[in-house]
C-alpha cells in the first residue's frame, strides 16, 4: 500500500479538447458496504463492477481477519459470508488505511461484539475524529479504549447484550448514521436513528436488499425516522455496483473547463443524494447531458455527455452539501475558471475529512494565483475565465495531506491554467481511483508523473 511508500509528485499542464469515452470504476460507498455486508450474511454474495481501490481492498481484508471467505473469479468477486452475529475476533488490529468508512463502519459492524477489536489507520486516518461513532456505541454497551480525543488506536468490547438506543445523528454523516445501524444488526431488538438531514442512504437501501427488517420514515420537515431490528438473518445477494459519482467528478470538471472538450461518462451513479454536483455545475451553466437513464440494482444509473462550458459563479444552497460533500475541492475548480464569484456555504464536515479540505483548497487555489476567501465554514472563489495567469510557474507543489481529492481537483486545474499545476504526492489518489491517470491521460489529459522511487 502507498502509505509506505515515497510521495510521488505529479504535473499537469494545459491540455486541448478532451475527447472520448469512459467508464468510470464502482462507487466507493457501495463497494465497502457489499464487502461488509456479502461478508456477514449467511451464503454466497456475488460481486461485479466492485472498486479495487485501497481503501476497499483494505475493508475486505479487515472482513476476512473476521472469518469472511473472499476470492475473485474473473470480474466476479464471490463472498461467503459468517452469518449475522457470527463475526470472529480479529487476532490483530485491523488496519483501514486512509478510510474513514472502512474504518467507522466496522466499528459499529463488530465493537458491539463481547470480545477485543482494534483499528489502526494512516496518518490522515489517525487524526480524524472517532468519537462521533464512539459516542453512541458507548450508550450501546461497548468500553472504548482510545487515544487522546477518541483518535485511533481505538479498541473496542462489545458488552454480553448490547441496548437498543435511538439515536440522533448530531451532523451530517452518512458514515455515523450507518455505524450506528450496524451496530444495530448484532443488538436485540429495535435499533432507531433519526437523521434530520437526508445524508446517502446507501446503507438503508442495501440492508434491506439483503434481507434486513429496515423501515424509514420522513416526516413533513423531512426528519427521517430508520428503524432496524436486530439479530435477524441476512442472505447473500448479487451485486453490480454502478460507476462513482464522486470519481466522475473529476473528466466531468476537466472536460468542463479544457476548450473544445466534449467527452462521454459511462454508468454513473444518480442517486438523488450523490448528485449535487451535478446540479450545482448545471446552474454554472454547464452543459451535462444526461442519457440513458435506467435503474441498476435498486439504484439510478445513467450516462453522461460533457461539453465544454462557459460557466458562471453562483451561490450554492448549503442544505445541497450532504449530496455533495467529496466533491467540493473540485467544484472549487470549476469555479477558479467560472465568470464571477462561487459561494459555498456549510462547509465545517469539510475539515474533518482526509485532509482538513477547507484550508487544502484555499491554499493550493492561492498558490496557483486564484483569489478565494476562506471561512469558518465557507469558501468564496472568483474566477478567472480561460484560466489566465493561473497555475505556478516556478513549479512550487501544492500540498496534498495525504488526501486523494485534493491531488485530483489541483491535477484538474492544470489542464486548463495557464501555468502548470504540480501536487506534492499523487499516490494516495489509488485509495479511491486508481485508474485516474490513465483514465484521463487516454481522454487527452497532459498530466505526468514522478517515477516512483525505489523502497
Ligand atoms: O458513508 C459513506 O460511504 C461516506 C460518507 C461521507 O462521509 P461522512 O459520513 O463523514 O460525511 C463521505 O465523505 C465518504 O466519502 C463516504
Ligand atoms: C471522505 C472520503 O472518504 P473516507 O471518509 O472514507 O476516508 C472521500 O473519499 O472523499
Amino acid at each position: 500500500m502507498s502509505h509506505g511508500s515515497s510521495p510521488r509528485p505529479a504535473t499537469a499542464k494545459k491540455s486541448s479538447d478532451l475527447k472520448g469515452t469512459v467508464r468510470i470504476p464502482g462507487d466507493k460507498s457501495i463497494s465497502h458496504r457489499s464487502f461488509m455486508f456479502g461478508g456477514l450474511a449467511s451464503g454466497e454474495t456475488r460481486i461485479t463492477g466492485l472498486l479495487e481501490g485501497e481503501d476497499v481492498i483494505n475493508t475486505g481484508k479487515a472482513m476476512q481477519a473476521m472469518g469472511a471467505r473472499i476470492r475473485k473469479e474473473g470480474d466476479t468477486w464471490i463472498i461467503n459470508g459468517v452469518g449475522n452475529g457470527a463475526l470472529l475476533a480479529p487476532e490483530a488490529p485491523l488496519d483501514f488505511g486512509n478510510a474513514g468508512t472502512g474504518c467507522r463502519l466496522t466499528m459499529g459492524l463488530v465493537g458491539v461484539y463481547d470480545f477485543d477489536s482494534t483499528f489502526i489507520g494512516d496518518a490522515s486516518l489517525t487524526k480524524r475524529p472517532m468519537g462521533r461513532v464512539l459516542d453512541p456505541l458507548r450508550e450501546m454497551g461497548v468500553q472504548v479504549k482510545s487515544a487522546e480525543g477518541d483518535r485511533l488506536p481505538v479498541t473496542l468490547h462489545g458488552p454480553q447484550t448490547p441496548n437498543p438506543i435511538t439515536y440522533r445523528v448530531p451532523m451530517a454523516s452518512a458514515q455515523v448514521k450507518s455505524a450506528v445501524l450496524l451496530a444495530g444488526l448484532n443488538t436485540p431488538g429495535i435499533t432507531t436513528v433519526i437523521e434530520p438531514v437526508l445524508t446517502r442512504d446507501h446503507t438503508e437501501k442495501m440492508l434491506q436488499g439483503f434481507g434486513a427488517n429496515l423501515t424509514v420514515e420522513t416526516d413533513a420537515e423531512g426528519v427521517r425516522t430508520i428503524r432496524l431490528e436486530g439479530r435477524g438473518k441476512l442472505i447473500g445477494q448479487v451485486i453490480d455496483v454502478p460507476g462513482d459519482p464522486s470519481s466522475t467528478a473529476f473528466p466531468l470538471v476537466a472536460a468542463l473547463i479544457v476548450p473544445g472538450s466534449d467527452i462521454t461518462i459511462l454508468n454513473v451513479l444518480m442517486n438523488p443524494t450523490r448528485t449535487g454536483l451535478i446540479l450545482t455545475l448545471q446552474e454554472m451553466g454547464a452543459e451535462i447531458e444526461v442519457m440513458n437513464q435506467r435503474l441498476a440494482g435498486g439504484e439510478d444509473v445513467a450516462d453522461l455527455r460533457v461539453r465544454y462550458s462557459e460557466l458562471k459563479g453562483v451561490s450554492v444552497p448549503e442544505e445541497r452539501a450532504p449530496s455533495m460533500i467529496d466533491e467540493y475541492p473540485v467544484l472549487a475548480v470549476a469555479a477558479a475558471f467560472a465568470e464571477g464569484a462561487t459561494v459555498m456555504n456549510g462547509l465545517e464536515e469539510l475539515r474533518v475529512k482526509e485532509s482538513d479540505r477547507l484550508s487544502a483548497v484555499a491554499d493550493g487555489l492561492k498558490l496557483n494565483g486564484l483569489d478565494c476567501d476562506e471561512g469558518e465554514a465557507s469558501l468564496v472563489v472568483r474566477g478567472r475565465p480561460g484560466g489566465k495567469g493561473l497555475g505556478n510557474a516556478s513549479g512550487e507543489k501544492v500540498k496534498t495531506h495525504l488526501d486523494h481529492r485534493i491531488a485530483m481537483s489541483f491535477l484538474v486545474m492544470g489542464l486548463a491554467s495557464e501555468h502548470p499545476v504540480t501536487v506534492d504526492d499523487a499516490t494516495m489518489i489509488a485509495t479511491s481511483f486508481p485508474e485516474f491517470m490513465d483514465l484521463m491521460t487516454g481522454l487527452g489529459a497532459k498530466i505526468e508523473q514522478a517515477e516512483s522511487k525505489a523502497a
